[in-house]
C-alpha cells in the first residue's frame, strides 16, 4: 500500500510539568517545568511525536519552523535540517543557561534542541507508517534493553512554602545518609546498578563523604559525581584523589576545555562531559588536548537521534566513550534515547536519566526500569502513545501560569527559599 507521507499539520503542546525540589550548583528545580510536545500529522493520518525544552525561547523557533512543514514529506529530515530558521542569538548567545547546565548557550544549540523534536517526530512517523521500530530506521538495534543510572540528588524535603507544587513522596537528601537512603530506593523501585551523584551543591568534603557513603552501602557499583563546573583546578584534583578508588568518573568537575585538561593531565580519574563538549565545533580542541575521556550525549541538543550516532562515531574514532546526558524530560524523550542508544555499539556507561523524578507523563503507558534497564521497543516508531487527558491537562496548567513557570530559572527558584540567592560565580570552590 502506497502510504501519504506529507506533513498535513504539526501541533506543538507546550506543558508544564510536576517537579521535584532537587538542588544544583545553580539553585533549585521549580515545582513546574516547561516541555515542548511535538506531533506531525501526515496526510494519511499517522501521527509521530517530538519532545524538547519548552522555554519561550524553544517555543518562538519552533511555531516558526511548525508553520514551514506543510507540505513538505516525513521522509525529508535531511531537508528538515537545511531550514533556514531563525533564532533570537541576542537571548542566549555567550550566555549560560539558567538551569540547564549544559555549557554556553548558542543560536547553533538552541536551533538543534527545536530541530530534534521535530526530527523524532518525523522518525515516529516514518515507523509507524512502515511498521517498523525507530532503532531500524537508524541501521538497527546492538542490544535489546538500554542501561540508565539511578540520578541522586541532594534535594529539600518540599518546595518552600506557599509555592504551589505536586507532593512529593521522596524526602530530603541533604547529608550523606539522605543520598544512600534515597539510592537505596531508587534502587529497590527500578533496579539500577550505577549511580550518579549531582554535586556542586555544597562543599567539596560533604560531597566526597557522601560519594564515600555510597561506595560503602553499595560496594563495587560505578559511580559518578558532577558538580557542573564548580570546582577549580586545584579542587577537582582534589576530590580526584580523594574518590579516585570509587569512581567511575567525575563528570565536569571544572568549567572549560583548557581547565578540564588541566584535571585530566594529573589524574588517572576518567573525565566525563556535557558542558565543555556539546556540539560537533567543541570537540576538536577537547579530543586533541585529551581533556574528557567520555561525552555524554544528549540528542535535544546534538541535533536528534543520528546527530547522537554520529557524535557516538566521532568519538570512537578518538577512542573516547559516549553515554547520555539528561535534564528534565518525559517518556517520549526516554523513548527517542533508549531507540537510538540501542543503535551505539560503544556505549558502554549506564546513560543518565531524569525520568524517575517525573511523577507525570503524556504517555498512556509509563516507561519501565527493570534491573535499571528500559526494555528496546520493536513496535512501530517510539513505540509510545500519547495520552491526550494528560496533554490537555498539563497544557492548561501552562496555559494558567502568568509566565513565572514558563522559563526555567533554577537561580530565581531559590531565591523564594533564600531572597539573597545570585547564581553563583564559578568556580565556587
Ligand atoms: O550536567 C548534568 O548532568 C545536567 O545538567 C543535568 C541536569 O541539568 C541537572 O543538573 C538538573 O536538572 O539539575
Ligand atoms: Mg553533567
Amino acid at each position: 500500500m502506497t502510504r501519504d507521507l506529507t506533513i498535513a499539520e504539526v501541533r506543538l503542546t507546550p506543558i508544564l510539568v510536576a517537579d521535584a525540589p532537587l538542588l544544583n550548583t545553580q539553585g533549585v528545580h521549580q515545582p513546574y517545568t516547561p516541555r515542548l510536545i511535538v506531533e506531525i500529522v501526515t496526510a494519511d493520518g499517522i501521527t509521530g511525536v517530538g519532545e524538547t525544552y519548552g522555554d519561550t525561547k524553544y517555543l518562538e523557533p519552533a511555531r516558526a519552523l511548525a508553520e514551514r512543514l506543510t507540505g513538505r514529506s516525513v521522509m525529508d529530515v535531511n531537508g528538515l535540517f537545511g531550514i533556514d530558521l531563525a533564532v533570537d542569538a541576542s537571548r542566549v548567545e555567550g550566555r549560560t543557561d539558567a538551569g540547564g547546565l549544559r555549557g554556553v548557550q548558542s543560536a547553533g544549540k538552541l536551533r538543534l534542541s527545536v530541530l530534534s523534536a521535530f526530527e523524532v517526530a518525523c522518525l515516529d512517523a516514518q515507523g509507524r507508517a512502515l511498521g517498523l521500530p525507530v532503532h531500524a530506521l537508524l541501521g538497527g538495534k546492538v542490544r535489546d534493553a538500554v542501561e540508565y543510572s539511578a540520578y541522586l540528588f541532594y534535594k529539600w524535603a518540599a518546595h518552600p512554602a506557599g509555592v504551589p507544587a505536586e507532593p512529593d513522596e521522596w524526602g530530603a537528601a541533604l547529608d550523606p545518609a539522605g543520598v544512600v537512603e534515597q539510592a537505596r530506593r531508587l534502587r529497590q523501585r527500578h533496579g539500577f546498578g550505577s549511580f550518579k551523584l549531582k554535586g556542586g551543591v555544597f562543599p567539596p568534603d560533604e560531597e566526597i563523604a557522601a560519594v564515600r557513603a555510597l561506595a560503602e552501602a553499595f560496594p563495587g557499583h560505578p559511580l559518578r559525581l558532577d558538580p557542573n563546573g564548580a570546582w577549580s583546578v586545584a579542587t577537582s584534583l582534589k576530590v580526584a584523589k580523594e574518590l579516585g578508588d570509587v569512581l567511575e568518573y567525575l563528570e565536569d568537575p571544572t568549567l572549560g576545555t583548557p581547565a578540564m585538561a588541566e584535571v585530566s593531565a594529573a589524574t588517572d580519574v576518567p573525565l566525563a562531559t556535557n558542558m565543555c563538549v556539546t556540539t560537533f565545533g567543541e570537540i576538536k580542541e577537547a579530543f586533541t588536548r585529551d581533556a574528557v575521556q567520555v561525552v555524554l550525549s544528549d540528542h535535544h541538543y546534538w541535533g536528534g537521534l543520528r546527530n547522537t550516532q554520529r557524535l557516538a562515531a566521532v568519538c570512537a574514532a578518538f577512542g573516547v566513550g559516549v553515554s547520555m546526558h539528561s535534564n528534565t524530560h518525559l517518556g517520549i524523550s526516554l523513548a527517542a534515547m533508549t531507540q537510538v542508544a540501542a543503535t551505539v555499539p560503544g556505549l558502554h556507561h549506564a546513560c543518565d536519566s531524569h525520568y524517575p523524578w517525573q511523577p507525570e507523563d503524556v504517555l498512556t503507558e509509563r516507561a519501565v526500569f527493570v534491573d535499571g534497564r528500559v526494555a528496546v521497543s520493536d513496535a512501530p516508531g517510539l513505540g509510545v502513545e500519547l495520552d491526550r487527558d494528560e496533554l490537555a491537562r498539563l497544557h492548561r496548567r501552562w496555559a494558567e501560569d502568568d509566565g513565572w513557570l514558563r522559563d526555567r530559572d533554577d537561580a530565581a527558584a531559590m531565591r523564594t527559599a533564600e531572597p539573597h540567592w545570585r547564581t553563583p560565580v564559578m568556580p565556587r570552590w
